[in-house]
């Protein structure tokens, strides 16, 4: 048996709806979680599901303000709980992909002086030169992508350098659209991060470096050369190096905790700050993710993603740097109608209750009778479409269905869309494919099952379905021994395996053959 440890590792995941923390001791067991749910938590920035959504429904922001406040509040939370700070040997993190920071000039001193007397959210109240910072559903810079494939000589050859044709949510497109619209504020810039980089900047009381996996997911990174790729700056906005810094591995040493930290909250001065990456390449690593496995992110977003070896980039999905390996790649695809819109179908057709959305999955037969949905309430990404989108078994349009087939329509229709758009990229579900599942709705097992039955495969999950917090409690603790050559797999070798949660219903795997290529004819025919 493991002995009990004194030592522990800090995972935090800034996401979309809220920040969430997770530790782990030396024998990787889970010993503190923690989290501030933003609407709810930090009613004074009137979020909903932690973003703004504009008037021209296509900008979407949050308040960068109100993620420094939930740190001081996570935080303020951990000490109330008697965690011990001196004992974190050291954290890392993640934050939603994509979105963006702006630091204002002087901001870097602002961060190198912060007063151990004073909140975050005080010290830190006039440092951004955009105090509402774009997000992963922001899509609303057309233009700006359009551009940049021109400037780069078309989509597939933006893709073949950066991992991805352009995508408005990608960073490079939303700096590109502030210098267009707000020249000044983008002059008043010092320096830009992800929200994973801004994030670990605020622990390191520094500008801490964006690494290559999250950088990935900009438009702007040669994945292959994992530096920036000058034509692309070129085309987005003067004197951008400078503002991103270089990026750095994953697994890269930043520095120490600030000073702050040590006299605050009593960290240690030797606590290490490892770098941030995105949630996706989090997850990554909290489900420690093996060649051939598919993984299913069912959080804000819903997201499919897979370890690749042999990366090769099309128009559609991305490819990223690795988070844990850098001789690899993980293929990803965003899905934006995930969690908002299981709640509104949720709202509509089971009282607002998940145990009634489960009966409405339970009381319905496996393929739905014939009856396909697709729900596209606000623009999807893949593919960019929006709208609902009904039929029958005949194939006949229909307006509406009873309320517990089109609970079971919107679930088959989600996954039938990650398993069509998956196998459009190739991917192919093998006798030992292994689906492994996270992000909030993993948490329901109706909804797993109907994931089992469409993939025709064996969903396992983790303890925890922060596994991007958990993935960088990990990655914290790897960053530590990385430089020694200890690879990631040898340092979690203790961590619990993935549990098996479902299997596939007999009989379903034809069901949901025929289905499938009903599902994909619908899309094409209904949206492209
Ligand atoms: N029992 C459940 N069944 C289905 N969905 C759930 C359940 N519990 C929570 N969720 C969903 O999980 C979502 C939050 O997932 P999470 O992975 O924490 O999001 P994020 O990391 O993007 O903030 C909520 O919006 C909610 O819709
Ligand atoms: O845009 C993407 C991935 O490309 C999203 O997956 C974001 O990373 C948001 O993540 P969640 O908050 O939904 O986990």
């Amino acid at each position: 048996m493991a002995l009990p440890s004194d030592r522990c590792y800090l995972g935090f995941d800034f996401s979309t709806q809220q920040l969430k923390v997770v530790a782990v001791d030396d024998n990787l067991t889970v010993v503190h979680q923690s989290a501030v749910h933003f609407d709810t938590e930090l009613p004074e920035y009137r979020t909903q599901g932690g973003v703004h959504v504009h008037s021209d429904r296509l900008t979407v922001t949050s308040p960068v303000l109100m993620w420094v406040k939930a740190l001081d509040l996570i935080l303020g939370k951990m000490k109330a709980s008697g965690f011990d700070f001196s004992s974190v040997k050291a954290l890392s993190g993640s934050g939603q992909q994509h979105g963006s920071v702006y630091w204002k000039e002087g901001s870097r001193q602002i961060l190198l002086d912060m007063s151990p007397d004073k909140p975050l959210h005080e010290l830190l109240e006039s440092c951004f030169a955009v105090t509402d910072s774009p997000v992963w559903m922001d899509s609303s810079t057309t233009e700006q992508c359009q551009h940049l494939e021109q400037a780069l000589g078309g989509a597939q050859q933006l893709a073949d350098i950066t991992g991805s044709r352009a995508y408005e949510r990608f960073t490079g497109n939303q700096i590109a659209k502030i210098w267009k619209t707000n020249p000044g504020h983008y002059k008043q810039t010092e320096r830009i991060s992800l929200v994973s980089s801004f994030a670990a900047s605020l622990f390191l009381g520094d500008y801490a470096a964006i690494d290559y996996s999250d950088g990935s997911g900009m438009n702007l990174m040669d994945i292959s050369k994992k530096e920036w790729a000058q034509h692309c700056l070129g085309a987005v906005a003067p004197g951008l190096g400078g503002k991103l810094g270089t990026p750095l591995p994953p697994m890269a040493v930043l520095g120490s905790v600030s000073s702050y930290y040590i006299q605050r909250y009593g960290f240690s001065p030797d606590c290490k700050v490892i770098a941030f990456t995105g949630d996706n390449p989090g997850s990554l690593a909290g489900m420690r993710l093996q060649e051939g496995d598919i993984a299913i992110s069912l959080g804000t977003s819903d997201t499919v993603f897979l370890w690749i070896q042999d990366p090769r980039p099309t128009v559609e999905g991305h490819i990223f740097c690795n988070p844990v390996d850098s001789q690899a790649y993980m293929a990803l695809i965003c899905f934006k109608n995930g969690s908002f819109t299981r709640e509104r179908i949720r709202e509509e057709c089971a009282g607002g209750s998940w145990e009634e959305f489960s009966k409405a999955l339970k009381a319905t037969p496996v393929g739905n009778n014939g009856n396909i949905g697709i729900y596209f309430d606000v623009m999807e990404i893949t593919p960019a479409a929006v709208g609902v989108h009904r039929v029958n078994g005949e194939n006949d349009k229909v307006a509406s269905f009873p309320e517990e087939v089109e609970v079971r329509a919107l679930i088959e229709g989600q996954f039938l869309a990650k398993r069509a758009h998956a196998e459009k990229l190739g991917y192919k579900i093998l006798q030992e494919t292994r689906v492994l599942a996270t992000g909030g709705a993993s948490s329901n097992k109706d909804i797993l099952q109907v994931l089992a039955d469409v993939f025709n495969a064996p969903v396992y999950t983790i303890d925890t379905v922060n596994s991007a917090c958990l993935g960088c409690a990990y990655r914290a603790m790897h960053g530590l021994v990385a430089e020694m050559g200890v690879c990631f797999a040898e340092a979690v070798r203790m961590a619990p395996e993935p549990k098996l949660a479902v299997t596939p219903t007999p009989g379903a795997e034809k069901v949901y053959e025929r289905l499938l290529k009903r599902y994909t004819e619908q899309e094409q025919r209904a949206f492209l």
